[in-house]
């Protein structure tokens, strides 16, 4: 790693930034050793996850940094030496935790980018939830390791450690990675993971600010109840709270789904501080992390919507021509009949294979060949009319059904197809393009596959009689 100016000032601004952000945790804190939101699990997590080991030292002298500061805050004297160690160690012990935890994470979701959302979002929580625990443990040997003489509970201590430490990095991680983007911006590799989570449609920002103040107005109604009224299960209300985020996740971008979770979050924090609702502390925390693991799943519907959206196209679209396949062509022939049937009107079928077409092949190549079918599908489509519809059967096969059309306009408009079908060019030859043509119109009842057979029966005909011509079925 080569240290420019640069990258020097890149790393103080995220130190300092860390700071900042655990500055505003130990506000918060509403145990001893335990904050009731710990922003700066988020942000480790998150420089680890997008920088790897180049994350070490900064996350290190963050953490030791703020450690020196939490001694100088604390009215209690302690030796120099001894706030060095304590620094040391704690330092270690985040480092470990997240390191080891954020890079595999890392290494995890960008084996899967762009392929599986729902994947990424089950690797994030798993390593989330594996690497606070880690470090809720390495934390506490640390403290330990550090002070030998203090006195750690560790049954009391290390669930309100772990929650503190797993609502931060499970709702501030995902803003710490855009806001680490933005500091180094060559990570573009990880923009996908974001590209990917946008919602289709995005509503104003006054429609976005109504939806948060009615998280927040419902949030508020939760805290004072259960502060007023002696019911401790009144705590459990806030899980009411994943409705309007879920609409929020369903009807927003990402960005803001992620916003949404970062400032309730907060405001639980802020609630439970100034109401002194420390009792219920762990409740809400933990009631936001599934809150927020939940909003994340949701978050992977628009984006499967939208995969699945890019799938169908592709099942229904002939990968050569762009018309559509066979298995469409006749989805869509039997919802035309339905309504024809009702109409009381005609439907006709056209099928026509180009004339010796393998002579094309055998000759120019395959590559000339397939400029030939889509010349002839491209020309098909704008020939007919706007109701009507082209598809590829398969080889140099094609369907056209035309709705509205007897047998006999059927059979005016496969001549006009016919003699309109275009001319290729190769090595600077013109190549005219004939085809055979079946022509049938549906009788009563008649089913699409046996109308395929009487239309196929026709085209053999056409091609029977010298090819280049017109064939239709009584
Ligand atoms: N270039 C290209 N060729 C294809 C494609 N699909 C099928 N073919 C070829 O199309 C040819 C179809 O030939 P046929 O319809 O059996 O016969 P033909 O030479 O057209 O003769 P007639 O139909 O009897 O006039 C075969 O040589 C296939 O290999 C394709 O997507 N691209």
């Amino acid at each position: 790693m080569t240290l420019t100016p640069q990258s020097l000032a890149r790393y103080s601004l995220f130190i300092a930034l860390w700071l900042l952000v655990w500055r505003l945790s130990v506000l918060m804190e509403y145990q001893p050793h335990a904050s009731l939101w710990f922003p700066p699990a988020g942000l480790s997590f998150a420089a680890f996850l997008l920088l790897g080991w180049r994350a070490l030292l900064p996350v290190f002298i963050a953490s030791f940094l703020s450690t020196l500061w939490m001694y100088w805050l604390d009215s209690n004297i302690v030796s120099i030496q001894q706030q060095m160690t304590s620094a040391i160690w704690f330092g270690f012990a985040h480092i470990i935790a997240y390191g080891f935890g954020g890079t595999l994470c890392g290494y995890f979701l960008q084996r899967e980018q762009r392929q599986n959302f729902p994947k990424q979002i089950y690797i994030f929580l798993l390593f989330g939830g594996a690497t606070t625990l880690l470090a809720t443990f390495s934390g506490i040997i640390a403290l330990h390791l550090a002070d030998p003489q203090l006195q750690i509970n560790f049954m009391t201590t290390w669930l309100p450690w772990w929650i503190g430490d797993l609502a931060g990095t499970f709702v501030m991680a995902p803003i710490f990675i855009i806001v680490i983007m933005k500091i180094w911006p060559q990570l573009t590799d990880w923009t996908g993971i974001y590209q990917q989570t946008k919602a289709p449609k995005v509503t104003s920002k006054n429609q976005f600010v109504v939806k948060l103040l009615v998280l927040q107005l419902l949030l508020a109604v939760v805290m004072i109840a259960d502060n007023s009224l002696a019911n401790p299960a009144l705590a459990f209300a806030v899980f009411f709270l994943s409705l309007p985020q879920m609409w929020i996740v369903y009807s927003e971008s990402s960005w803001r789904a992620i916003v949404s979770l970062a400032l309730t979050s907060l405001a639980i924090a802020l609630w439970v501080g100034l109401l002194g609702m420390s009792d219920s502390a762990i409740t809400y925390q933990f009631a936001l992390c599934v809150i927020a693991a939940n909003a994340y799943f949701g978050m992977a519907v628009p984006n499967l919507a939208q995969q699945n959206q890019v799938l169908y196209q592709q099942n229904i679209t002939d990968g050569l021509t762009g018309i559509i396949t066979r298995q469409h062509f006749i989805e869509c022939t039997e919802k035309v009949l339905k309504r024809q049937i009702l109409n009381r009107q005609p439907v006709s079928l056209l099928i026509f294979d180009l004339d010796h077409f393998k002579t094309i092949n055998d000759t120019y190549g395959h590559s000339i060949g397939d400029e030939a079918l889509v010349s002839a599908a491209q020309a098909i489509k704008k020939l007919i009319r706007e109701g009507d519809l082209v598809g590829r059967f398969g080889g140099d096969e094609f369907l056209v059904l035309l709705p509205n059309q007897n047998l006999s306009e059927a059979e005016a408009t496969a001549q006009r197809l016919k003699r309109d079908l275009p001319t290729i060019e190769v090595n600077g030859l013109q190549l005219p393009l004939t085809a055979s043509f079946g022509v049938i119109e549906f009788q009563a009842h008649e089913q699409v596959q046996q109308a395929l057979i009487r239309a196929d029966d026709a085209l053999r005909r056409a091609k029977h009689l010298g090819r280049n011509k017109v064939a239709t079925a009584p």
